[in-house]
């Protein structure tokens, strides 16, 4: 319904059309768009323009505008973290940021029902996804300028009952500085026959996460000799072992016999992800023990840039955490 009022007396309603500003020679161009929420801090520029009364379209009881609606939603979804923000609202569209380096975990199940609901959207990144800080996490919008107040209502009551059963609904998780030692398998390394590949990639690779390399040893292709260094790491007081190589099918490929002779809990030789197949996760006591496939080297996203972050969050990792792996995970190897 349109109405004509005041420019004063427009506070909290809305444009039902762009309103163009001309200033000659200099500017001519849309200075308030269709469904702007006037503030009191426009009236200066309205009556700039020449307008002391304006046309608008006025918010019945119940209705919410897109604004107001995606930023509600995006407050339901973020809750009260201090390392997420909120933006300001964007052609009726409001995004949640991560304020830190870390792991994002998204509550799907929450996602998927508020989506169900009509004429609301809720876009996320991928849980498990590692984000810098300023990353965008989350997208809300709803699809009408005006809304039904109870369908916002709906989003908040369902992330109130989702937290009330002990769900977080978005979280960034901080990475942990992990003193990690690195134990690089294969006699032709050993022996000099050629140069180590592996260990430039894994430190690398921890460093992007907080973390660090602390110490690097080698092994020649004997069980023993392995199982020797993995109890020499865990004397040192390392937070998480990597066995580089001997991960595959070959006769001198002793590293996942070794984690194991070392007194290890194996939760899987094996991931369903390619590259990265031959990948082990292993626990010893609860300090984590991984054999890297060769495949870690050369290929740029494998299953350890899959579970590292998470070992790094802080996670541990279970059997499930693998099988759910296999879905999404062929990466064309
Ligand atoms: N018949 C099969 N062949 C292969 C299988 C399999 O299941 N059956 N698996 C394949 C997969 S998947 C991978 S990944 C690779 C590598 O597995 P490994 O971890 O056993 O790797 P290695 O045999 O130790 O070495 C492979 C290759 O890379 C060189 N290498 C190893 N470490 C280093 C290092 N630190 N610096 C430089 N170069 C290194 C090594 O000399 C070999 O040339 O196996 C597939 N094959
Ligand atoms: O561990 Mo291997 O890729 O599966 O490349």
């Amino acid at each position: 319904m349109l109405r004509e009022v005041k420019v004063e007396d427009a506070i909290g309603m809305i444009l039902p059309h762009d309103l163009t500003q001309i200033l000659p020679g200099e500017f001519k161009g849309r200075l308030f768009r269709k469904g702007h929420q006037v503030t009191e801090a426009d009236i200066p520029a309205l009556l700039s323009i020449g307008k002391e009364h304006i046309y608008v379209m006025e918010l019945q009881p119940g209705y919410l505008h897109e604004d107001e609606a995606a930023l509600r939603m995006a407050r339901a979804m973020a809750g009260t973290s201090l390392d997420l923000r909120l933006t300001e609202p964007h052609e009726g569209k409001v995004n949640v940021k991560s304020e830190i380096h870390g792991l994002v975990k998204i509550e799907k199940a929450f996602v998927d029902s508020v989506n169900a609901i009509d004429e609301v959207v809720l876009s996320t990144i991928r849980s498990n996804t590692v984000v810098q800080a300023g990353a965008s996490l989350v997208g809300t919008r709803v699809i009408p300028l005006i809304v039904d107040e109870a369908k916002v209502e709906e989003v908040e009551r369902l992330a109130a009952a989702r937290r009330a059963e002990g769900f977080t609904l978005l979280e960034v998780k901080p990475f942990r500085a992990l003193r990690v030692g690195v134990i690089t398998t294969g006699s032709e390394v050993f022996k000099g026959r050629i140069t180590d590949k592996f260990g430039p990639v894994v430190k690398e690779k921890v460093a992007q996460l907080g973390s660090q390399v602390v110490e690097h040893r080698f092994a020649l292709d004997d069980s023993e000799a392995i199982v020797g260094e993995i109890h020499a790491l865990v004397a040192l007081g390392v937070d998480l072992v990597l066995v580089t190589g001997g991960m595959s099918v070959d006769p001198d490929d002793r590293t996942p016999g070794a984690i194991k002779a070392a007194g290890a809990r194996v939760v899987s030789y094996g991931t369903p992800m390619l590259p990265g197949s031959m990948l082990m996760i292993a626990y010893l006591g609860d300090l984590p023990i991984m054999g890297l496939p060769g495949c870690v080297m050369h290929d740029p996203y494998t299953s350890f840039d899959v579970l590292l972050p998470r070992i790094c969050a802080g996670e541990e990792i279970v059997r499930s955490d693998i099988t759910e792996m296999g879905y999404g995970g062929f990466y064309q190897c």
